[in-house]
């Protein structure tokens, strides 16, 4: 048993664990600093770009966790896992017995999969987080002839996107593919390229238009109005059976479902799950793709507060309600109130946002200074990719909080880009980009300055007016 001493203790070796740690190098490299992670792997951030003031985009690898002693000079790591804290001593005990005192901590502990229930009773049903649990899939991919996919989010979207070569039963509870992400409009979007990858697009297929949302509009009657788009009540029914040419991959979509139960079973495929619509799925195995739960896998002498979601609350600086207790990233609930266009949504760039938020304010109560909440918690921006096109969302993209009162505008041209800007009292409240729009920018500016645009109408989206030059 090893006792330690040290001004800051960071816990956990994901993405606000190094951030926090990169950021303390930055403002006190001075002071000392431990890491317990129970991994000597650890994540960093690299070919960061900004596209605004708050839009940032970057690749996340892994690195050796002795790599952080090169840029902070008083790191020092422990590889261990954390078992106990004890806040009113300030003190944390690992598995291993190891004793740390700190003066301020930043739990990072991250999340894990929230699987299905009954999973835990059956090794065919998995869920995706880290490297082993992703040799896992491949290992479960290469044999296998038919997975059935649960959920309907980033992870769901990527590996119906990303695997070849077998079938695929893809099952979900809502009524249009992708929901975390985009709305019914960009999930058509969507399926049509998967359809028609060949076909070229033409910009004379573009569609611009507007619908105003009244008490009785609901998202999916909105696409109603869509030439384009299409959407009806029954729109999905004709993608529901997506076949490629070759006939090696097959994709099944099945709506508005949930699954009842899974039982192994002596037949050619050894997983039978039932549907709550009666239907029984035959497979070779099952990813739950459904969410993810904090992990708080330690003992506290006095609990701080706990979110519903599981998560532990914070303030805006990412303090628990322990004083000198901080948290970031997936293991945290941002408690605060928020801004007009943030909200929490489990992602690397949040986890990295918060991390450094945390650092500051470790380091502004160590040094007795006043702290202010950083800007990125103004506006939610995320950057990603769904289906092989480049996904921008911006504040409320999905109208997310603002009741039945906000209008949108729609741009689509099929194949090549999908746009969408929430309005609300003529001021733009939200955004999803999808292709190369090049809109980000000016977006940002319009929800962070709300801009009237009224007096431009639809022009606003007009393919062939350089909005840009409005606001130059
Ligand atoms: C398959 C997958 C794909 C994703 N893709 C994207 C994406 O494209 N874009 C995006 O923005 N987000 C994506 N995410 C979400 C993103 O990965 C997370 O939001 C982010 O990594 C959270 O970082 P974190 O540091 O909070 O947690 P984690 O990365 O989970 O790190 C937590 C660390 O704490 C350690 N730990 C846990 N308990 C203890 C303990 N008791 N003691 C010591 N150490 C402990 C863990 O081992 C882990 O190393 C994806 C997530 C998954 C699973
Ligand atoms: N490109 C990106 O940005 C990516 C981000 N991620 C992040 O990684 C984390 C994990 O991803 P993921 O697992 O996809 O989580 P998400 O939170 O993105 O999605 C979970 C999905 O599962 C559904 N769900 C939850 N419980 C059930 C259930 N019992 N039965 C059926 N459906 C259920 C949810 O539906 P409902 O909404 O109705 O609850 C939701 O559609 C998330 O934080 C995600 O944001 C992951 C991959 C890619």
């Amino acid at each position: 048993m090893s006792n330690f001493k040290t001004t800051y203790l960071v816990v956990g070796g994901g993405i606000a664990g190094v951030t926090c740690v990169e950021t303390l190098a930055i403002l006190h490299p001075e002071e000392s600093v431990i890491l317990i992670t129970a991994s000597s792997l650890v994540k960093n951030v690299s070919n960061v770009s900004f596209f605004g003031k708050t839009i940032v985009k970057f690749d996340v690898n892994e690195t050796e966790a002795t790599s952080l002693q090169r840029i902070h000079p008083n790191l020092t790591i422990i590889y261990d896992s954390l078992k106990h804290i004890d806040t009113v001593n300030k003190l944390v005990t690992t598995d291993q017995g190891t004793i740390v005192q700190y003066n301020v901590i930043c739990i990072c502990t991250g999340g894990i999969p929230k699987l299905i229930s009954n999973a835990n009773k059956c090794k065919r049903i998995l869920g995706i987080r880290d490297t082993e649990s992703v040799q896992e899939f491949q290992n479960k991919l290469k044999l296998g002839r038919r997975m059935l996919i649960v959920g309907n989010g980033g992870i769901a979207s990527e590996i119906v996107h990303a695997t070849r070569g077998i079938q695929k039963v893809w099952v979900i509870r809502d009524d249009y593919i992708s929901a975390t992400f985009i709305d019914p409009g960009a999930a058509e979007f969507f399926q049509d390229a998967i359809k028609n990858k060949s076909t070229k697009a033409s910009p004379a297929n573009t569609v611009l238009k507007r619908h105003i949302f009244t008490e009785e509009d609901t998202l999916v009657s909105l696409n109603k109005d869509l030439k384009s788009a299409a959407l009806g009540p029954d729109w999905y029914r004709k993608l529901e059976n997506i076949r490629n040419e070759t006939g090696e991959q097959e994709l099944e979509i099945i709506y508005k479902v949930e699954v009842v139960s899974v039982i192994e079973i002596d037949a050619e495929y050894p997983l039978e799950v039932e549907l709550t619509n009666g239907r029984k799925v035959h497979c070779d195995f099952v990813i739950s793709a459904t969410g993810v739960i904090p992990a708080i896998n330690y003992s506290w002498d006095s609990k701080p507060a706990i979110d519903l979601d599981g998560g532990l609350s914070v303030n805006e600086f990412q303090e628990t309600t322990i004083r000198d207790v901080f948290a970031a990233g997936d293991v945290a609930h941002a408690a605060w109130k928020h801004a007009a266009h943030w909200f929490q949504l489990r992602l690397w760039t949040q986890a990295r946002q918060m991390a450094s938020m945390a650092a500051k304010a470790m380091h502004a109560r160590i040094t007795h200074q006043e702290v202010l909440q950083d800007f990125c918690f103004e506006l939610f921006t995320h950057c990603t990719t769904l289906f092989g096109y480049r996904v921008v969302l911006l504040g409320k993209y999905n109208g997310q909080g603002l009741g039945n009162k906000y209008e949108i505008l729609l741009r689509t041209t099929p194949q090549l880009e999908y746009i969408k800007f929430v309005l609300q009292d003529g001021r733009l409240q939200g955004a999803i980009l999808i292709g190369e729009t090049d809109l980000e920018e000016m977006c940002e500016n319009l929800i962070l300055d709300q801009i009237d645009l009224s007096p431009f109408g639809d022009d606003i989206l007009n393919p062939d007016i350089d909005i840009d030059d409005y606001f130059d």
